[in-house]
C-alpha cells in the first residue's frame, strides 16, 4: 500500500486505528477452544467484526511464533484474512547484519517464498543502517522504526542526550530518515509520550507515525493528535487488548466492534478538527 492510498483509506473510513491482532492462546475464549485452529478463529471473527473501522491490523508475531510451528501456520492464515485495503503490519521488530537482515524482510515480505506477504514490518535500528536497508529496499513495503517506545523502559536509553543535547530517539529519526523516505519509512511512537510528539515531529513532519499505547497503556488519544498529527493525519494509532479482549464471552466479536468504534469516532472528531476531512 502507497502512501496515499493509506491516506485515501484514512479519509474513506474516517479513521487512522490499527488494530492489534495479539492473539494469546490463554486469553481465547473458551468456546473457541474446540475449533482447529482457535487463534485464527478468533483473528477471523475480530477482522470481520472490525474491517471497515480501520486502515491497519498489526499482529505481534511473539504471540505466533512462540506456538512453534502451529503459531506459524495460524499467522499464514491471519495474514490471508487480512484485508487488501488495510495496511498490513507484522510487529516483529526484526533488525541484524545484513545478510540476516535480508532474510528477515523475505520471511515477512515476499509471499511466494514464505507465504507472508505484510505491507509493513517493525524494525529494532539498534545495529544500525545494515541492518534497516534490506527492509526498505524491498519494492513497495514499509519498514517502521522504534523510535520513542511507550514502555517504561523506553527510557532507560531512548532519552540519553549526546554532547550537544540531543536525545538517542532524536537521533535515531535525524539519521535513519536519510535511509529511507516518507513513502516507505515510518516511526514507532508510543502514546504514553503526549509532548514528545512536538519533538518527533521537529525531525520528521512528513512521516507516518506507528502510535501504540493508547487503551490498555493509558496514552491520551486527544494529546496523540494534538502534537502528532499533521496535514495528512501522519498518525496510525494501534490498540490491541482494549479492543480485542473487551470480552471473554460468546459475544467478543461484537464487544470488539464497540471498542473498535468508540476509537474510531474518536478519531473521526480529530480528524474533523484538524480539517482533514
Ligand atoms: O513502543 C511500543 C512498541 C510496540 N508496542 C506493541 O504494541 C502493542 C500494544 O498493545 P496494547 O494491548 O494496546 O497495549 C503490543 O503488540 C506491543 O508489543 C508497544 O506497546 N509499544
Amino acid at each position: 500500500m502507497t502512501r496515499s492510498e493509506l491516506i485515501q483509506q484514512i479519509k474513506a473510513k474516517r479513521s487512522f486505528l490499527c488494530i492489534g491482532l495479539d492473539t494469546d492462546i490463554d486469553q481465547l475464549p473458551p468456546h473457541l477452544l474446540d475449533s482447529e485452529d482457535p487463534v485464527f478463529e478468533f483473528n477471523r471473527q475480530i477482522i470481520a467484526a472490525t474491517a471497515d473501522l480501520c486502515v491497519a491490523y498489526k499482529p505481534n508475531v511473539a504471540f505466533y511464533e512462540s506456538r512453534g510451528i502451529a503459531g506459524w501456520k495460524s499467522l499464514q492464515k491471519t495474514w490471508e484474512a487480512l484485508p487488501k485495503d488495510c495496511l498490513r503490519i507484522a510487529d516483529a521488530k526484526r533488525g541484524d547484519i545484513g545478510n540476516t537482515a535480508k532474510r528477515y524482510a523475505q520471511a515477512f515480505f515476499d509471499q511466494e517464498t514464505s507465504g507472508l506477504g505484510f505491507d509493513a514490518i517493525t524494525i529494532a535500528p539498534y545495529m544500525g543502517h545494515d541492518s534497516v536497508q534490506p527492509f526498505l529496499e524491498f519494492e513497495g513495503k514499509w519498514g517502521i522504526v522504534l523510535a520513542l517506545t511507550s514502555n517504561a523502559g523506553g527510557l532507560d536509553f531512548q532519552t540519553i542526550p549526546n554532547g550537544d543535547g540531543v536525545q538517542l530517539f532524536e537521533q535515531i529519526i535525524q539519521k535513519t530518515n536519510t535511509w529511507g523516505s516518507i513513502g516507505n519509512l515510518m516511526y514507532v511512537v508510543g502514546a504514553t509520550r503526549g509532548e514528545a510528539f512536538a519533538t518527533i515531529r521537529k525531525h520528521a513532519p512528513d512521516h507516518f507515525l506507528l502510535v501504540p499505547g493508547v487503551g490498555a497503556q493509558g496514552g491520551s488519544l486527544s494529546d496523540v493528535c494534538k502534537y502528532g498529527m499533521n496535514a495528512d493525519c501522519g498518525l496510525l494509532v494501534n490498540a490491541t487488548r482494549s479492543i480485542i479482549y473487551a470480552s471473554k464471552g460468546k459475544d467478543f466479536a461484537e464487544k470488539a466492534r464497540q471498542e473498535a468504534l468508540a476509537l474510531q469516532q474518536e478519531m473521526e472528531g480529530e480528524l474533523l478538527a484538524s480539517g482533514i476531512l
